[in-house]
């Protein structure tokens, strides 16, 4: 990458080059300063669809997904459902020969009425409620990951094959919010009490299949999955599999790496080879359950522009459709999509719809001075946590998701509608 590729190209004139580690493989820049995604122009799909506008590129997930598989080709590779909760690319995972992770009795029924067959689903969660449970059992889930004692209480009897989720007291170096594998916060079982709870599955009639952790998300190091198969594999237990979870990182911005995935498959089969040895236990099937490093740079968000102050480009759209800079302090890049110009670029806070000064979708981005109403930007990297997070703040429908593959676009998620916003306010009488 050149230097100038990593600042953010202050006062400069011209088309910005783009950051193609970010977008799908398939964006191409067009004439007329366009771009085109999935063999779909945006300004295009824009005029067609609306915005705001939640792209998908089908082949760009598909193409991350095989990418697990090769490089864990002995692994079971499960996708985390919560980071895209849509039935069609549930379906194309299942295609792809992905496992699925469900977290609710709601997202158990986007599986279930996507076909997913039940024996490749997980469910998970601090909570399940008896509806969850009874809809993961009902259904016949493959296996339910274990979070509390109380938990098995409500599983006694009904011979549910389980893996035990671990506290392994690691540190991922990540969010707070999204840092699950220390000590001291809601998931899992510390370690010391893995065998008890191991011998309870047994007494309640479970079928204990295998252990389960999980870091946190949008995690860098390799490191701190190696110091997790440490662990777990350390307390000794045989088991058929050993499941780390999720969190491969994705890149957001110009100068973010894409997570070392052949690094990381080389470097756990070995270190689970070695303390296999070392504790005398046969070698357990590897899960792992990707979220994130699959679907979020296969997803491209586009807003037009409604107002332009000093500093300030607002758009249609806020933190409705990505409340993840106002969760998490993520950053986003923004693009100018759909005209040419030769103005000079100065860096402003891309701004959204709603009442809140922390309504920020990107910061600091370099966009022309003459960057004005009715002009389209598109950001990249919103495939994941996009759609599963949005929310009707200020009763503000939530986008569409449009997948794209080939030249063909299709409605994936309608946009909702005032009369889906009012649906549930009942006015007694
Ligand atoms: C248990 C579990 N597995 C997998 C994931 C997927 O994580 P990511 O999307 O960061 O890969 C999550 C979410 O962090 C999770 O809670
Ligand atoms: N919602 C988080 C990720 C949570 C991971 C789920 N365990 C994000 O958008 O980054």
């Amino acid at each position: 990458m050149t230097l100038a590729e990593l600042l953010p190209s202050v006062g400069a004139c011209g088309e910005p080059p783009l950051e193609k580690h970010l977008w799908p493989a398939s964006t191409r820049l067009l004439p007329q300063g366009d771009l085109e995604v999935g063999g779909q122009a945006l300004t295009s799909l824009a005029g067609h669809f609306g915005t705001p506008l939640q792209l998908l590129d089908e082949t760009e997930v598909r193409h991350r997904a095989r990418a697990f598989r090769q490089a864990l080709p002995e692994a079971e590779v499960v996708f985390a459902g919560k980071s895209l909760p849509c039935r069609s690319v549930f379906r194309w995972l299942a295609d792809e020969e992905l496992s699925l992770d469900v977290c609710s009795a709601g997202e158990l029924a986007a599986a279930r009425t996507a076909g997913i067959p039940a024996a490749r689903i997980l469910m998970h969660g601090n909570v399940k409620t008896d509806e969850d449970l009874e809809a993961a059992l009902s259904y016949g889930v493959g296996r339910i990951v274990l979070d509390s004692f109380d938990e098995m209480d409500q599983l006694a009897g009904t011979a549910q094959p389980v893996l035990i989720r671990v506290t392994p007291g690691i540190d991922a170096h990540t969010h707070p919010a999204v840092t699950t594998g220390v000590d001291g916060q809601k998931f899992g079982f510390p370690l010391d009490t893995v065998p008890d709870a191991a011998r309870q599955t047994a007494a309640n009639g479970l079928r204990l299949v295998g252990l389960h952790c999980h870091l946190g998300s949008q995690i860098t190091r390799v490191s701190v999955y190696e110091d997790a198969v440490r662990r777990l594999i350390g307390l000794g237990l045989p088991i058929e599999q050993l499941d780390l979870g999720g969190g491969f990182a994705a890149p957001y911005c110009v100068g973010d790496q894409p997570f070392d995935l052949t690094g990381f498959a080389n470097r756990i089969r070995a270190a689970l080879a070695h303390e296999c040895t070392r504790q005398r236990i046969p070698l357990p099937r590897l899960v792992i359950e990707p979220g994130r490093a699959i679907v979020a740079n296969a997803g491209v968000t586009l807003y037009r522009v409604i107002a332009v102050k000093p500093g300030f480009v607002a758009v249609d759209g806020g933190m409705s459709d990505n409340p993840r800079p106002a969760l998490y302090g993520a950053r986003y890049t923004a693009r100018l999509v759909g005209r040419h110009t030769r103005a000079p670029r100065h860096a402003v806070t891309v701004v959204g719809r709603h009442c809140e000064a922390g309504d920020i979708l990107a910061q600091d981005v370099p966009l022309p001075d003459d960057v004005h109403a009715g002009d389209l930007l598109a950001v990249p990297v919103t495939g994941a946590y996009h759609h599963a997070l949005a929310s009707n703040y200020n009763l503000v429908g939530r986008p569409p998701v449009v997948g794209v593959r080939d030249g063909v676009a299709q409605l994936l998620v309608r946009r909702e509608t005032e009369e889906d916003l009012l649906r549930r306010d009942l006015i007694p009488a």
